[in-house]
């Protein structure tokens, strides 16, 4: 069975002259180990398609579900348990808490839903040594560089194996040569974690880096 599975989904929001109509008919699935680049012009629906896929955002009619579970069928209380076991978010800001080290930072998952004992701490040290940050633990985030934070966020976002890591514009901040070291990271890491990737992107590097391509055209899912 695909631990992604969207079936007819569509989104529209409501406007004073009627229906927008962002998302018709999208109808895809997806295994662990597989990536996706969904790219398009600005406007045509590619953030409205990741927040579907995060539980962030209902579908106006069809389904999605994440590891057999369509997460908008589940009980509002058991949502952001579900949400933080599943997902792994990166995004075009890193987003990381100002205050807080590097470790501490990764370890926010795990607390988020529980707790970070001796091994959620030993695993994410051991991901901050993959991401070359193994010298930075104590850090604040204001004292790394751009691509150093950004190595930090993947590293967050992939600490609890999750079955699904969305990524919007994930290279977006950061110059050519540290957006491709970025790209390799992230698909390294996804291939060990084996989970599903989905990156949203305006740049034709990343996209070219992933698996597969859609684009969004008029609202549909249209393969590359
Ligand atoms: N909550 C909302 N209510 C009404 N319209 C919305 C809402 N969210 C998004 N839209 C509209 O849906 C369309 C798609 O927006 P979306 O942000 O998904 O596009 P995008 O492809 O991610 O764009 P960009 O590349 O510029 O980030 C836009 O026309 C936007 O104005």
């Amino acid at each position: 069975m695909s631990d992604l599975v969207v079936t007819h989904a569509a989104k529209s929001y409501p406007t004073p002259s009627g229906p927008l109509e962002v998302l018709k008919d999208a109808d895809f699935s997806m295994r662990r180990g597989e990536s996706l680049a969904i790219v398009g012009p600005s406007g045509s629906g590619k953030s409205t398609l990741l927040a579907l896929l995060g539980g962030l955002e209902p579908p106006t009619s069809g389904t999605i579900t994440i590891a057999g579970q369509d997460p908008y069928s589940l009980p509002e209380q058991v949502l952001p348990k579900f949400r933080g076991e599943q997902f792994g978010f990166v995004f075009q800001e890193h987003y990381l808490l100002p205050q807080c080290t590097v470790l501490e930072n990764v370890l926010t998952p795990h607390l988020a839903i529980g707790s970070a004992g001796k091994p959620e701490q030993d695993a994410a040290r051991e991901l901050l040594s993959r991401v070359g940050l193994a010298e930075r633990l104590t850090h604040l985030p204001r004292e790394l560089s751009g691509g150093e934070r950004q190595r930090v966020a993947i590293a967050r976002a992939l600490v609890r194996r999750p079955t699904l890591v969305l990524a919007d514009e994930p290279t977006g901040n950061l110059d050519q040569t540290t957006a491709g070291q970025v790209t390799e990271l992230l698909l390294e890491l996804q291939r060990e974690t084996d989970s599903v990737l989905v990156v949203v992107t305006h740049s034709a590097e990343l996209a070219a880096a992933m698996q597969h391509s859609k684009r969004l055209d008029d609202g549909r899912l249209v393969d590359q």
